[in-house]
């Protein structure tokens, strides 16, 4: 790996009594696009603070470019923030409000024109300087909002939920305009949301947040197939979690009965938790199912069916089919041995703590 252009070095914050950042490590490498995930509260922001050095953390070391920075106030640091709210100056038309670092600054007004025009470029907004703020729809105040950061030449761009005020349609065609410009910049992107869609959608690498802590971080894939536990399986998109036992390393039991798997790392006799996708499930017949379940209803989403069953020991399970089933009906389920993650059953908080720590350690 590269010289990471980001490191924390088990970074505390805490406001008096209250700790929100809890002995948080990690390394980010240049050019990549990064998430930080978790529900509100869970300390994204206050991460972002701390790299732009709006805050200073309490114990712990924050690396630039391997270089300390705790010290480093925010304006020599090389890193610029895109605010949820944008925070442009309404009373400055566009141009204007790309050029204020630079004037700031004092750099001559001919490289500002030229600079102002680029970034504009770059965020499809060319030829929209002289337009007021107020004239701009939300999608492109969002995009001033960036073309502002941009114009310092920034070699990280911070990200604090951009999207979360604009309508859907347009918050996804932002999300793929956002993805396309990080890579044609090839800079790298911190970007914070709570939505996990959103997260899954652009992201090189995923950290995954929960009470100042983080529990997981990896691709999208890695954290979609193999989330750590029920608590990041839950808030990553849908899953069935039922109570399994393993048997041995690659056959665990479930619903009475015991199925081959792929997936490791558990002791034999220990007690888990088995999920399964619901569009890693397929409907067949009852005979041929590894499952079979009742149909209690059925939603139409579009593109696919929601059918919703339990099986005889009352475990619900959902299914995500092309097919439609028929409520009332049995049916039979089948999955792949690869489909089948299983992770530690009934882990307090302080056992999944201890796990954290124990891998730090590694
Ligand atoms: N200046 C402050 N004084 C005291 N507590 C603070 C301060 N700033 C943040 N906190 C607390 O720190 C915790 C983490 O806040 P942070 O803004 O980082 O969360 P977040 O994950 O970004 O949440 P959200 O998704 O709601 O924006 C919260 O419990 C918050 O109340």
């Amino acid at each position: 790996m590269k010289e990471p252009i980001i490191t924390f070095k088990k970074v505390k914050k805490n406001y008096d009594e209250t700790v929100v950042l809890n002995n948080v490590s990690f390394d980010i490498e240049q050019g990549k696009f990064y998430t930080l995930l978790g529900p509100s509260g869970c300390g994204k922001t206050t991460i972002l603070r701390l790299i732009a050095g709006f805050d200073e953390a309490s114990q712990g070391e924050i690396l630039l470019e391997g270089k300390r920075v705790n010290d480093i106030p925010a304006n020599k640091r090389k890193v610029n923030t895109v605010f949820q709210d944008y925070a442009l100056f309404p009373h400055m038309n566009v141009f204007e409000n790309i050029a204020f670092g630079l004037r700031i600054k004092k750099v001559s007004q001919t490289i500002i024109e030229e600079k102002v025009k680029e970034v504009l470029k770059m965020v499809q907004l060319d030829g929209f300087g002289n337009r007021e703020i107020s004239e701009m729809s939300g999608g492109q105040r969002q995009r001033v909002a960036i073309a502002r950061a941009l114009v310092n030449e920034p070699e990280v761009l911070l990200l604090d939920e951009p999207l979360s005020a604009l309508d859907l349609k347009l918050r996804t065609d932002m999300q793929y305009e956002l993805r396309e410009l990080q890579k044609r910049l090839g800079i790298t992107f911190i970007f914070v949301t709570h939505d996990q869609e959103e997260a899954l959608a652009m992201s090189d690498e995923i950290f995954v947040l929960r009470k100042g802590k983080i529990i997981q971080s990896g691709t999208p894939v890695d954290i979609y197939d193999e989330p750590i536990n029920r608590f990041v399986a839950d808030f990553i998109g849908e899953s069935n979690i039922v109570p399994g036992n393993m048997i041995e390393d690659n056959c665990v039991e479930f619903v009475g009965k015991s199925f081959e798997c792929v997936d490791g790392g558990m002791k034999s006799n220990e007690s888990v938790e088995v999920m399964i996708r619901p569009e890693d499930l397929s409907l067949t017949t009852v005979e041929n199912g590894k499952l079979q379940v009742k149909v209690d209803s059925q939603l139409f989403r579009g593109v696919h069916y929601e059918i919703v069953g339990h099986d005889d020991d009352g475990n619900e399970w959902v299914v995500h089919s092309t097919r439609k089933a028929k409520e009332g009906s049995r049916v039979g389920l089948s999955f792949e041995p690869e489909d089948i993650h299983v992770m530690r059953f009934n882990e307090t908080e302080e056992e999944f703590d201890a796990r954290l720590e124990s891998y730090d350690e590694e």
